[in-house]
């Protein structure tokens, strides 16, 4: 209902509809006696037409008139779409009139009797009281429905829905914007379950929200946090949600309420401008841009982990010609092909990224050694030199590649990037399909390494290898117990180079297998050679790598040396280092009982330097502990080796094993060795490794130490 605004005010207008005029003249007095103004009609008809001229603040209406009831009078005013209050009058003392009245809408009934006018000027004050009362109630609820439909509609503009939880019961809300964001019709589902909506939100980003609700609803933590939702239609959404907590006195969150903005337009554009300003559009791969980017944090990443950065710098041989030849669209093709290529060689942490016409820079990540950029490098030059198919055309390129290394080369990006471009020139030089490092040194090395691992390609079959033996003596006879067979390899150019200078390049190249079988092809025939010599059968001690030791068939490939060479399993003896067998514990046990129950003895090499713990010692099984040189050596010097050593030792005989001490080159080393109970040793003070005729001579003459 609509009706004008009014004010208790002295001079407040009573509208008095009365035919009695005697007692509507006696109303008229106490009104105007209290301060109101008195306006009078005698009929229905006077009263509406007065309402037409003038709208009273209040109505005094008798029930019973001439023309009309008061009840069609009232049906009158409300018809007009005017809303007084009035008070009923009645000169019937009956209650159910009274109902009526009140139905009706009447704001109070007064009786004409004899205190009628005593009860007059409070019934019209508490009338007048409760119309503007109701009248403000009205507007604030006016107000608030504007405040909601104009929330609602700036909701939708913006693609926000706001939504409440209560975290005590569960209960939640949803404004009708949210249900539309994700898809829903408003209000369905009615309640909205936590559980249920966290489903809907991306695996990935599920364990932030569920992070950020608890917070807020166990700590009173508000939050603001973007994460991507499925759409009731599978889309994937990306939104803003904030939300504040209501606590009590005790800081029991009460109600955690918010909003939910749909930023998913937002993040589309600012991916395509990222997309725009940090890739190439052809290849989709970072510019130079983002590369330099990524370089920084590259370089800051390997200062705190004490590594290398690589940066290559690749440009394709001939490329120009191949774009003049057969256009702009091949030579796109071909870029992109190249750049899928380039894909395939780098790790997902390393950055791959085309920086100009056919130049493209990888930066390689957390390197450890040159070897790993070079391998790379290698893979990279290869999978460019494979022939591209381009419109029935079959393309042959290749590339050249600078290489400029963090932080021996620079310790910045731009500089780094320079070198490396630098570097890539003088590959390019040398015909192209090539490449070279910035450093000197670092060529140097790389070449030396890739001759190297030439040569023992080619060492196998040229025969260049051949083996040292070196006894291994019982000190309390002086009697050669066994003999350890130790690798050596005479290079044609670079004379006689032990072990320790190429074991590690044959066990990364593979080339460790065929070698380390000739070495026990060769021990076992040695051995049994000594053997029909009629010399005391003897062990034969042979180094096992930790490649060798992963092979499947290691087992198979022992028992058919020793079938070929008539030697007896318990002469052999296979030494593994400690950090070998500790690589894969569970496996390499299972190795070792295969090869135990063959009869083979085993030994753990440079024990002390590795990680076995005694409980794992227990498991392994083995029959010799080897001590280390290293701490042989120091016995005399330093009280904590000799402390390890006499350890070690009595470690060993616990566990009922046999302990050798390696590396003894004095006597008193002999003498504090022997009085700590170890028997066995191995080392200059003995012999040095010898050939093969020299242990003949050996011997034949019967020699004890
Ligand atoms: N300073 C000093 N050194 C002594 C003394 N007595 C012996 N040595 C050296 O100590 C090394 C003992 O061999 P290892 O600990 O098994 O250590 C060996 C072994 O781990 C590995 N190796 C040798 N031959 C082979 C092989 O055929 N296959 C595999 N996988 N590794 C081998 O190369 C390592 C080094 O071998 P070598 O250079 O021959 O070095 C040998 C030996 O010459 C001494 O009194 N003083």
């Amino acid at each position: 209902m609509t009706g004008s605004p009014y004010t208790i005010k002295a001079g407040s207008t009573v509208l008095i509809i009365e035919d009695d005029i005697a007692f509507a003249e006696l109303t008229s007095g106490t009104l105007q006696e209290h301060g109101f103004k008195a306006i009078g009609a005698t009929s229905g008809q006077e009263a509406m037409e007065l309402l037409s001229a003038t709208i009273p603040s209040l109505i005094i209406l008798d029930y019973s008139l001439p023309d009309m009831t008061g009840i069609a009078i009232l049906e009158q005013i409300a018809d007009r779409g005017l809303s007084v209050p009035f008070i009923m009058v009645t000169g019937r003392d009956d209650a159910l009139l009274a109902v009526q009245m009140m139905k009706t809408g009447a704001c109070d009934y007064l009786l004409k009797d004899t205190s009628f006018l005593d009860r007059l000027p409070a019934a019209v004050l508490r009338t007048l009281h409760d119309a503007e009362t109701r009248e403000r109630l009205r507007r604030a609820e006016e107000s608030l429905r504007q405040s909601e439909t104009r929330l609602a509609r700036a909701q939708k503009i913006a693609r926000m829905g706001s939504w409440e939880w209560n975290p005590l019961t569960g209960d939640t809300y949803w404004s009708d914007e949210l249900y539309r964001i994700f898809g829903f019709t408003p209000g369905e589902p009615h309640q909205v379950e936590m559980e249920w909506f966290i489903n809907l939100i991306n695996e990935a980003d599920r364990p932030a929200f569920k992070k950020a609700i608890t917070n807020a609803a166990r700590q009173c933590q508000s939050f603001s946090l973007i994460y991507r939702i499925k759409s009731c239609n599978g889309d994937e959404l990306v939104v803003n949600s904030q939300a504040e907590v209501e606590c009590d006195s005790e800081g029991k969150a009460q109600l955690v309420s918010g909003t939910t903005l749909d930023i998913t337009a937002r993040i589309r554009a600012e991916n395509e401008i990222q997309q725009l300003i940090n890739y190439d559009p052809l290849t989709s791969l970072p510019n130079r841009t983002l590369l330099n980017d990524r370089l920084r944090h590259a370089i800051a990443q390997a200062l705190r982990d004490r590594q290398m950065v690589g940066v290559l710098f690749l440009d394709l041989d001939r490329f120009k010609g191949i774009n003049e030849t057969l256009g702009h669209r091949a030579g796109d093709k071909l870029l992109k092909t190249i750049a899928k290529r380039l894909k395939a060689c780098v790790r997902e942490t390393d950055t791959l990224a085309r920086i100009g016409g056919d130049e493209f820079a990888v930066v390689l990540m957390g390197v450890s050694n040159e070897e790993v950029i070079t391998a790379i490098t290698k893979k990279i030059l290869g999978l460019i030199s494979e022939p591209i198919y381009i419109n029935g055309h079959e393309i042959y390129t290749t590339g050249s590649i600078g290489i400029a290394v963090y932080p021996m080369d620079g310790e910045d990006g731009p500089t780094l990037l320079k070198h490396a471009d630098q570097a890539m020139y003088q590959a390019k030089e040398r015909d192209g399909n090539n490449f070279q490092f910035f450093s000197s040194e670092m060529n140097i090395k790389v070449l030396e390494r890739m001759m190297l691992e030439n040569s023992m390609r080619k060492a196998l079959e040229r025969e260049d290898f051949f083996l040292l033996y070196q006894p291994q003596v019982d000190t309390r006879t002086g009697e050669i117990k066994g003999l350890e067979a130790l690798l050596r390899w005479r290079h044609p150019d670079m004379g006689v180079i032990v072990p320790d200078k190429f074991i590690y390049l044959a066990e990364e190249t593979g080339l460790i297998i065929p070698i380390g079988e000739w070495v026990l092809r060769t021990a076992c025939f040695q051995a049994k050679a000594w053997q029909q010599q009629g010399f005391a059968p003897m062990r034969m001690a042979v180094n096992l790598s930790a490649k060798q030791f992963g092979q499947k068939n290691l087992d198979e490939t022992i028992a058919a040396i020793l079938l070929e060479s008539g030697l007896d399993a318990d002469r052999l003896e296979l030494e593994i280092t400690e950090s070998t067998i500790m690589k894969n514990p569970d496996s390499n046990t299972r190795m070792l009982q295969k090869l135990k129950d063959m009869g083979i003895s085993l030994a753990i090499d440079d024990f002390g330097t590795g990680y076995s713990s005694l409980s794992y010692l227990k498991h392994f099984p083995i029959n010799r502990l080897k001590i280390d040189r290293m701490f042989v050596r120091d016995i005399a010097n330093n009280p904590d080796d000799a402390a390890i050593v006499e350890i070690i030792i009595s470690m060993a005989h616990t566990l009922k094993l046999s302990v050798t001490a390696e590396g003894v080159e004095t006597r008193p080393l002999m003498e504090f060795l022997a009085s700590r109970n170890c028997v066995e040793m191995q080392g200059y003070l003995f012999s040095r490794p010898v050939t093969a005729e020299e242990i003949t001579t050996i011997l034949g003459n019967g020699l004890k130490y």
